[in-house]
């Protein structure tokens, strides 16, 4: 039998092109994918990571950002622990569509899930997103906020890692059976920023 301590679902949503495949591309294999098409549907990548000790199991799906997709998508939020909210730093529309995406995570997710928002691509000279307006963005709407890079690998992990431990706290808190502990909402979660620069080891 394997050996860990917890498994949490992780799910990935946003619009398509912000890179939710690079991202899980590249905390679970350490790469950056040359030219891949469209993700259809959802796909899913496992990876252990060690935190405090403990082996925690991260199943992570990475869904279509294409709205054809929807239902499809949709049908994967009401078992997340943790929803990845993604847009990208250079592209306005991605940012502005994170109100559907929020209201769709209110009517098919968990009250309790953990909700993360990440601006991606900080890598790019041809920002139009400032950091204080995504952090202002998920300071209302009660999220974690980080700004990571796929490409150049910036807070790649430590996005990963950081869920990994508010899930186990969240999971000691409620006392439940290994891989199926319900996430709290945490208090003081809109105070909370994990976006200080971190790169991550591939
Ligand atoms: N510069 C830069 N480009 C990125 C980054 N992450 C992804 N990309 C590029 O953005 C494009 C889309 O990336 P994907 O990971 O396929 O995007 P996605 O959100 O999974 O798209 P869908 O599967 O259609 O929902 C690709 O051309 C990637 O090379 C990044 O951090 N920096």
């Amino acid at each position: 039998m394997e050996d860990y301590k917890y498994l949490f679902k992780v799910v990935l949503i946003g619009n398509a092109g912000v890179g939710k495949t690079c991202l899980v591309r590249r905390f679970t294999q350490g790469i950056f994918p040359p030219g891949q098409g469209a993700t259809i549907g959802v796909d899913f990548m496992i990876k252990t990571v060690e935190i405090d000790g403990l082996k925690i199991k991260l199943q992570i799906w990475d869904t279509a950002g294409q709205e054809r997709f929807r239902s499809i998508t949709q049908s994967y939020y009401r078992s997340a622990h943790a929803l990845i909210l993604v847009y990208d730093v250079s592209a306005q529309p991605s940012f502005d569509c994170l109100p559907v995406w929020l209201r769709e995570v209110e009517e098919y997710a968990s009250p309790k899930v953990l909700r993360v928002l990440v601006g991606n691509k900080v890598d790019r000279d041809d920002r139009e997103i400032p950091p204080a307006v995504g952090e202002g963005f998920s300071r209302m709407n009660n999220m974690y906020f980080i700004e990571t890079s796929a490409k150049d690998c910036s807070n790649v992990d430590k996005l990963f890692q950081e869920i990994a431990r508010e899930l186990i706290q969240d999971a000691n808190s409620n006392d439940g059976p290994v891989g199926q502990q319900d996430t709290t909402h945490l208090d003081g979660a809109a105070e909370k920023s994990w976006s200080e620069s971190n790169c991550c080891k591939s």
